[in-house]
C-alpha cells in the first residue's frame, strides 16, 4: 500500500492509504449514506466529475459480481473509503473492489476517518477536492483542486449518453412504447417500465423531437444524469416540445429537474446534496411517506403549497424530502407528466416508490382514451 492524501479546496487535509489505482484526481467531493450497493453507486453516470466518500465504515464486503453494474462501467472520479474489506464473501462476487477500481484507472484513498470528512461538508458544503497516491505533495495538489472547474456549470452529458439509439424489449407482452433520454441512465430504469409491457427505446441526449415522434411513443421519459441542470438547454428545449404535443411525460432526477426547467422553475445547487438510500419523501398526493434512493446536488425551486403557473397550465410539486423541505416531484394538473427529483428504480435501495413506473404506465393508457391530467 502507497501513502496518499486527500486535499480540499480549503485546505483541509486527509492523510490515508491508496485504494484501487495509483495516481491523481479532481473533483467534487460528495458523500453517500448508503449502507450497501456499492457496486451500483460507482456504476451511476450521475456521479461523473465526482469523488465520493462512503459513510459505511466498511466498504468491500461483498466483492464485485457481473450482474449489478448500472452502466458500462465505473463514472466517479475517485473513492473515499474508511476500511476496505480484507476478504470479499458473496457467492456471486468474481473479483475484489480494490482489483475493480485499479483495473478502471479509478484513483482512491482508505483509511480516511470519513466522519470528521462528513461533518466537514455538511457545515461547508460540497466541494472541490483531489486525491494522489502518484505524490504526497500537498500545496501542489491544493493548486490543481482551486484551479479546476466546479460542478456549477458543469456538464457530462456528451461523455455519458449513449452513441445510438437501443432498444429494451417488453417483458410478455408489449403494451407501450416509450422514449427515453439517456441523460446518463442506469440499466434498471428501463427494466423497471419493460416489466410493466413497455418497449423502451433509448436515445441519445442530442436527439431532436422528430426523431422522438418518428417511433410514435406512447410516453417520453428523461433519465437521471451528471452535472448541472442549467446546462440542459437542448433536451429542455425538446422536452417543451413534448409538452407543447400533450406526450405523456415520466422524468427522474435530471429528468426532474430538465421538468422544472421546461416549466419556467429555477433550479438551485444544495449545500451538500441528497445521496444515499434512506431518505424520507412524502407524496403530497397521498400522504404517504416513502423511504428512498436519492443522488441528487442541485433541485428545483417551486413553491411547495398551493399550484402555479406553467406555460402548460397548473403545475404542483408533488414530493417533498421530509429531511429539508427540497422538492422531490413535480407534475402538471391538466395534461399527463410528471417527474420526481429521487430514485423509483432503486438500484440499490428500497423499493417503496416502485409505483411511480405504474403511475406512468397508467397515464400513458389514460392518455390514449382522453388527453386529461392524471395525478
Ligand atoms: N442523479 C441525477 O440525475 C442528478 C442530477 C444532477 N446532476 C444533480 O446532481 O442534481
Amino acid at each position: 500500500m502507497t501513502d496518499a492524501i486527500l486535499v480540499l479546496e480549503d485546505g483541509r487535509v486527509f492523510r490515508g492509504e491508496s485504494f484501487g489505482a495509483i495516481g491523481e484526481t479532481i473533483g467534487e467531493i460528495v458523500f453517500s449514506t448508503g449502507m450497501t450497493g456499492y457496486q451500483e453507486t460507482l456504476t451511476d453516470p450521475s456521479y461523473k466529475g465526482q469523488i465520493v466518500a462512503m459513510t459505511a465504515p466498511h466498504v468491500g464486503n461483498t466483492g464485485i459480481n457481473d450482474e449489478d453494474f448500472e452502466s458500462r462501467r465505473i463514472w466517479v472520479d475517485g473513492y473515499i473509503v474508511r476500511d476496505p474489506a480484507r476478504v470479499r464473501s458473496n457467492w456471486r462476487s468474481n473479483r475484489s473492489l480494490d482489483d475493480e477500481l485499479a483495473a478502471q484507472d479509478v484513483v482512491g484513498i482508505s483509511g480516511i476517518d470519513t466522519r470528521a470528512l462528513t461533518r466537514h461538508l455538511r457545515e461547508r458544503g460540497a466541494m472541490r477536492g483531489g486525491i494522489s497516491s502518484a505524490s504526497t505533495n500537498v500545496d501542489a495538489l491544493l493548486a490543481k483542486v482551486t484551479a479546476a472547474p466546479s460542478m456549477k456549470g458543469a456538464s457530462f452529458l456528451a461523455d455519458v449518453t449513449t452513441d445510438e439509439t437501443y432498444v429494451v424489449p417488453a417483458v410478455g407482452d408489449k403494451r407501450l412504447t416509450v422514449a427515453a433520454i439517456d441523460l446518463g441512465i442506469k440499466g434498471m430504469t428501463p427494466r423497471r417500465m419493460a416489466e410493466r409491457g413497455i418497449e423502451v427505446h433509448v436515445m441519445p441526449a442530442t436527439t431532436t423531437y422528430d426523431e422522438i415522434t418518428a417511433i410514435s411513443p406512447d410516453g417520453v421519459f428523461m433519465s437521471n444524469g451528471p452535472g448541472d441542470p442549467a446546462t440542459t438547454d437542448h433536451v429542455t428545449a425538446v422536452l417543451k416540445q413534448v409538452l407543447e404535443a400533450r406526450i405523456p411525460y415520466f422524468g427522474i432526477c435530471l429528468g426532474n429537474q430538465v421538468f422544472g426547467r421546461a416549466l419556467d422553475l429555477g433550479t438551485y445547487k444544495l449545500v451538500y446534496g441528497h445521496r444515499g438510500i434512506n431518505q424520507p419523501v412524502q407524496d403530497l398526493t397521498t400522504g404517504k411517506v416513502e423511504i428512498t434512493a436519492h443522488n441528487h446536488g442541485f433541485a428545483v425551486d417551486a413553491p411547495i403549497e398551493g399550484t402555479f403557473e406553467t406555460p402548460y397550465g397548473p403545475g404542483r410539486v408533488t414530493h417533498v424530502c421530509l429531511n429539508d423541505n427540497v422538492v422531490e416531484g413535480l407534475a402538471l394538473l391538466d395534461q399527463p407528466a410528471f417527474s420526481v427529483q429521487y430514485h423509483p428504480e432503486a438500484a440499490a435501495g428500497p423499493h417503496d416508490a416502485a409505483y411511480l413506473f405504474d403511475r406512468f404506465v397508467d397515464l400513458m393508457q389514460v392518455s390514449t382514451s382522453s388527453t386529461g391530467g392524471g395525478l
